[in-house]
């Protein structure tokens, strides 16, 4: 990587132009930073480091000891006699002098990028994977599953947050640049907006896929208005907007793109026959041509003739099934085009293009068909199961699930009444307590479900409780697997405790009912 620095002159200076600084401590003449950090266990001499979040003085106090010449923080710490710059939000003085130090890789970089409550991961492999063609396998991918800076295979990675801090956003991004990277295509969360990860990031696409309530609670928004105002700072930071003209809240969404781009750069999009909520100019329409597990096709057309020069209209075939994902698929195709792939590479790559832990599933002999799936909110489980329930009509629909601790408290009703519309068996069990009770947990949501309806056992032990599900079912029974997709931790109190993944644990009971089938 190209060597970066930051003098104290171009961050007050930064600071200043962004209206941030409040005082400078102790300056020092011609300070050179040479590294910037937020954390003290990777401070290095002539570094700056940030004072953020559920921060302790002994962090700074061991980031000077480990070279630190300079720090950014909403407090002084009078006890240190390095250069301080004071600021009034340290997320965004840490974003903005983040993107400086790493020389602005988001302008060498085309960026598309997807908000929604669902669909994003889905959406981005989908756009990554036309891009890759496109670009000559110059995309990079910023995803809740993984990021991938470049061709070499250290620089792919698994992801803690859907969307990086802002420090190691840039620093990727450049990372990304500097191995020959010409686009990106990467997910924002709610959050990376409200933590202003992202902050003073422009995208060239942002799309919109559709919100409902979710990631509302103590550790996350407060309400479903903050909800759905962090999620619209997408479109207002986006040159050209793609919307879902099917999403909730409609014309909030259409407003917010909008405020800040001109109405011929931006493309609405919904299923043929659906009629938005509000007199919209749509641009889109699709329609299912095949639509069961094992061929995804459909066909997208354009409806207006601003959009004639995009020349998506065609036929195209998913590898994963779901009605919902045509959706996702659409918004990815009309953003690979705007990123320059052609109608044919998008045809060409679509049908090869799988993501971990979406709609994965395993045949057995003598039980049920087994589906893996990261449905973990009212809205994508209903959309699951209600597909699955069309595929398989005289089929029993099993369910295994949990429902997180400490977060996400309304998906406990969620799933209650999502198993309440659609399923016929539910084991509840565990899913990242986190610091609360698993059992407390599954009472919640067993308190939603519709008892007539469904049968309910409750096992915490996720393992034990798919192996019982798995030997509960009969052969065109559909065992679905929900809500942790391929998580290979269950997160117990603050300690991400190793765990084999849903479908590891499927097929290996699977692989020792099959063997005693045979013994
Ligand atoms: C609420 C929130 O945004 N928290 C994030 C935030 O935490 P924080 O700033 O308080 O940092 P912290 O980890 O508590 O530690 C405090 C500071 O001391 C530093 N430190 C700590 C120890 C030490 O020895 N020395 C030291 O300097 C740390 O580096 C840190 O800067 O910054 C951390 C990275 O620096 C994140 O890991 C953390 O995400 C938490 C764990 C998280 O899970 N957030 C979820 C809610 C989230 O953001 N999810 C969204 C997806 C959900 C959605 O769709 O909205 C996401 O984008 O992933
Ligand atoms: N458009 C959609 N509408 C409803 N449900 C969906 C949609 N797309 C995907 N899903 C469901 O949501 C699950 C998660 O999908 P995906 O990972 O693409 O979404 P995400 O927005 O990245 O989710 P998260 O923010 O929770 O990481 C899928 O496994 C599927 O069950």
């Amino acid at each position: 990587m190209a060597k970066q620095n930051l003098t104290a002159e171009q961050i007050e200076t930064i600071l200043r132009e962004h209206d941030l600084l409040v005082k400078l401590v102790n300056p020092h003449e011609a300070t050179n930073f040479t590294a910037i950090t937020y954390d003290s266990r990777t401070a290095t001499p002539a570094s700056l480091f940030f004072c953020k979040g559920a921060f302790k003085p002994a962090y700074l106090q061991a980031a000077v000891d480990a070279g630190a010449i300079g720090y950014v923080a909403e407090q002084a710490d009078t006890m240190q006699t390095i250069t301080g710059f004071i600021v009034t939000n340290i997320q965004q003085a840490m974003a903005l002098l983040s993107a400086a130090f790493f020389g602005y890789p988001q302008n060498e970089l085309f960026i598309v990028a997807f908000t929604g409550t669902k669909g994003k991961t889905t959406s981005a492999y989908f756009t990554r994977g036309m891009l890759q063609a496109a670009t000559n396998q110059k995309t990079a991918l910023f995803s809740t599953i993984d990021r991938i800076l470049g061709p070499r295979p250290e620089q792919e990675f698994k992801s803690d947050l859907t969307t990086p801090e802002s420090l190691d956003l840039f620093h990727d991004m450049r990372e990304a640049v500097d191995s020959g990277m010409t686009h990106l295509v990467m997910e924002v969360s709610s959050q990376a907006y409200k933590k202003n990860r992202v902050y003073g990031l422009t995208y060239d696409v942002g799309i919109f896929l559709n919100i409902t309530p979710d990631h509302i609670g103590r550790n996350e928004h407060p309400t479903f208005a903050d909800y759905l105002h962090c999620k619209l700072q997408l479109l207002v930071n986006s040159k050209r907007c793609i919307i879902n003209a099917e999403t909730d809240h409609l014309n909030d969404v259409y407003q917010a793109a909008k405020a800040t781009t001109q109405p011929e750069n931006i493309y609405l999009y919904a299923r043929t026959g659906y009629q938005p909520s509000v007199d919209v100019p749509l641009d889109f329409r699709f329609e299912s041509n095949e639509d069961n597990l094992k061929d995804a096709k459909f066909t997208l057309t354009t409806v207006a003739t601003k959009r004639r020069k995009l020349a998506l209209d065609g036929e195209y075939q998913l590898a994963i099934p779901g009605d919902y994902n045509e959706n996702n698929a659409v918004a990815a195709i009309i953003a690979a085009g705007l990123a320059g792939a052609t109608v044919g590479q998008a045809q060409q790559a679509l049908p090869t293009i799988t993501v971990p832990g979406r709609f994965e599933s395993i045949m057995t002999h003598q039980h049920g068909t087994i589906f893996v799936d990261y449905a973990h909110n009212y809205a994508s489980v209903k959309a699951l199961l209600s597909f699955l329930r069309k595929q398989y009509v005289d089929s029993r629909v099993i369910v295994v699930v949990g429902s997180p601790g400490d977060k996400g408290i309304s998906r406990r009703e969620g799933f209650g009444k999502a198993l309440s519309e659609e399923a016929d068996v539910a084991y509840l069990t565990a899913d990242d307590p986190g610091f609360e009770d698993p059992v407390a947990i599954a009472q919640q949501i067993e308190a939603h479900i519709d008892h007539q309806r469904v049968t309910v056992h409750t096992q915490i032990d996720r393992p034990t409780a798919i192996r019982q599900a798995i030997l509960a079912s009969r052969p065109n029974d559909v065992v679905v697997l929900a809500a942790k997709g391929e998580d290979p931790y269950q997160k117990v109190r603050g300690v991400d405790t190793p765990y084999p993944t849903d479908m590891a644990v499927a097929k290996a009971v699977v692989a020792e009912i099959e063997l005693d089938t045979q013994a």
